[in-house]
């Protein structure tokens, strides 16, 4: 078990930037989730905490003792990867049992064969223990990857992208063992994924990464309700926060698309400050008096709520509705919004001002 703390690490591979004066704070037994997408640096930060990237400036603080100059060995962690890193031609018991073997670890066959044996209850394998590795699904693989990384009790769990190469069923039944077996083990988790869904449901924390930034770390009800700026509102949330330009006026929000006046309750900035309004969709409300009309441009079933597609003069927004709203394309409708979730970005730099 063990906190992990980044401070002020920046990496270079020639001339480019992975990582820019990366601040991060993990404490012990947390499941940190590292949000990005493809190319913000995710893979690196592990790496760089396994041992395996050396820092260009900055340091790597393990358990409160600097780790930078510590070799991967030392430093006790285990890597899980979204390709599973195994001896295809060694069965699963052979696999569990690889990592046990080194001379560091200095255990019985007897207690070897029962830390696999347990493994293998935990992550429901047992059956398979017997079977060559190459004769295995893809969610069984990835199980014994896990497995192989339990196995040898390592302080930190590295995860970079375990589940993508699942299909969807697998991947859900596996987020939830997977959370259920880091409540188990008690250890600290850091998981890489470039899925928003994955993020929310998963993390104690996340880490919000953009071309190797660390932009916001929050739980995921602070990331998602009080996003620093429009970046992270739009990396979470299905379909993406809503963002509407205007103006604030006598307390309320003039909007560009069609000139609509909405109410606002909390907004920064002065009478005739340009904003950035921001609106998730499920505070989008269909009424029949609502104080904005648009014409219904597209209708996604998605069994017990509708996402729809509104137009106002050629801007878009969606809206998220029971599935018994009864609409059809092309429709006028009517909506407002709730005042109290509407958040305000300054258009010029995505700040959100509610946070000050
Ligand atoms: N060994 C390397 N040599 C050169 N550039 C690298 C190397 N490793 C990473 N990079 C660059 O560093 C940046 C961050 O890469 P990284 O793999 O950490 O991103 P990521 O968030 O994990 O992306 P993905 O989701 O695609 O895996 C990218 O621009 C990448 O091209």
């Amino acid at each position: 078990m063990a906190d992990i703390a980044l401070q002020g690490v920046t990496k270079k591979f020639g001339p480019n930037i992975a990582l820019r004066d990366l601040d991060l704070d993990i404490k012990d037994g947390e499941f940190f989730v590292l949000l990005g997408q493809t190319g913000a640096g995710k893979t690196t930060t592990l790496r760089v905490i396994a041992g395996l990237e050396k820092p260009n400036s900055g340091k790597v603080i393990i358990d409160g003792q600097d780790a930078t100059g510590w070799n991967a060995a030392e430093r006790d962690v285990a890597l899980v990867l979204q390709q599973y890193s195994l001896y295809p031609r060694l069965t699963v018991r052979g696999n569990l049992e690889f990592p046990l073997k080194s001379r560091t670890h200095n255990l019985t066959t007897a207690e070897i064969k029962d830390r696999v044996d347990r493994v293998a209850e935990t992550l429901q394998i047992t059956r398979l223990l017997d079977r060559k590795v190459e004769r295995l699904s893809g969610g069984e693989m990835q199980r014994v990857s896990i497995g192989r990384a339990i196995v040898r009790k390592p302080r930190v769990f590295l995860m970079d992208e375990p589940l993508s190469a699942l299909d969807a069923n697998l991947r859900d039944v596996l987020r939830v063992e997977l959370k259920k077996l880091h409540s188990e083990l008690g250890a600290t988790f850091v998981f890489v994924t470039h899925d928003q869904v994955e993020a929310m449901s998963m993390g104690d924390k996340i880490g919000v990464l953009n071309q190797g930034r660390l932009v916001q770390v929050g739980t995921p009800s602070e990331i998602y309700a009080r996003p620093i700026n429009t970046f992270v509102a739009r990396s979470v949330g299905t379909p993406p926060m809503n963002l509407l330009d205007g103006v604030l006026r006598g307390g309320a929000a003039l909007l560009d698309a069609g000139g609509f006046t909405l109410p606002v309750t909390r907004t920064h900035g002065a009478d005739g400050a340009r904003m950035r309004f921001g609106i998730r969709p499920e505070d989008v409300v269909l009424d029949d008096n609502g104080p904005v009309s648009a014409r219904v441009f597209d209708i996604e079933n998605h069994g017990v709520i509708k996402i729809l597609t509104l137009d106002i003069d050629g801007t878009h927004l969606h809206a998220t509705v029971s599935a018994q709203t009864k609409v059809r394309i092309d429709e006028v409708v009517r909506f407002g919004w709730r005042p109290g979730k509407v958040l305000s970005f300054d258009p010029g730099n995505g700040r959100n001002l509610d946070l000050g």
